[in-house]
């Protein structure tokens, strides 16, 4: 019998121009392409393998779509989402939090995970968003943040990215465990302490690696 392989859909959101395509792009390939076809979605399939288990990423950046209209029907396809703004955008940060507050209304109560994304931070000269701005609208809607520059290098989008398909992953697990009896307050914390590498008695065990 063949088992089916872990899949896990991603969408990527945000106004126009603010490097959607190119974060995703340098992700995938670890390449920085300048310039990309606007008003079209791009899907993309990759494999990454967590801790062994092959897992199928679907990839849809997308284009325009609060104009388009389509934001609630990505939104009800994903199941994690990276949510990108520039820093040198406050507009494009206000959308943001306009779209995080649409997954969290849309999502709300099924299983979610989401990466906010503040990217172009090599354009620190013109910032118009601060750091701190940024981490205080991701612990409003508790969700990942870091700040990025797909022109500049690889690493940082690779590691938010690696980030957000880890939580996404654990979560699965946590789904997909079959629970028959509520689970007590230690019960609960074993489960996870094994998902995120400690042990019951608080120590941090060696992560997982992930390679991609
Ligand atoms: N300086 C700088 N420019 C960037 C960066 N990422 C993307 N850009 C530029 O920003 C512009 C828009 O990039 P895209 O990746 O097309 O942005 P997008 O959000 O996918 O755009 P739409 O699909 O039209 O909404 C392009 O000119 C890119 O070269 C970055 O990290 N730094």
């Amino acid at each position: 019998m063949t088992t089916a392989v872990p899949k896990i859909r991603v969408v990527v959101l945000g106004s126009s121009k603010v490097g959607k395509s190119a974060v995703t792009v340098r992700y995938l390939t670890k390449r920085y392409i300048g310039e990309y076809c606007s008003s079209m979605d791009y899907f993309y399939r990759h494999y990454v393998e967590f801790d062994t288990v092959r897992t199928e990423i679907e990839i849809l950046d997308t284009s325009d779509c609060e104009k388009k209209g389509c934001l609630y029907e990505h939104i009800r396809w994903g199941e994690a989402f990276a949510i990108v703004y520039a820093v040198n955008d406050r507009h494009s940060f206000h959308e943001a939090q306009e779209i995080l507050n649409q997954l969290t209304k849309l999502k709300l109560p099924s299983y979610y995970t989401s990466l906010l994304l503040g990217n172009k931070k090599d354009l620190d000269h013109c910032r118009e968003v601060c750091v701190d701005d940024g981490h205080e609208l991701s612990l409003k809607y508790s969700c990942q943040f870091y700040e990025v520059s797909a022109a500049e290098n690889f690493a940082g989008v690779s590691l938010a990215f690696q980030s957000l398909l880890r939580e996404s992953r654990s979560v699965q697990l946590l789904k997909s465990l079959p629970i028959r009896r509520k689970l007590g307050v230690n019960s609960v914390s074993k489960v996870l302490g094994n998902i995120f590498g400690k042990n019951s008695k608080g120590d941090r065990k060696k992560r997982p690696s992930l390679s991609i």
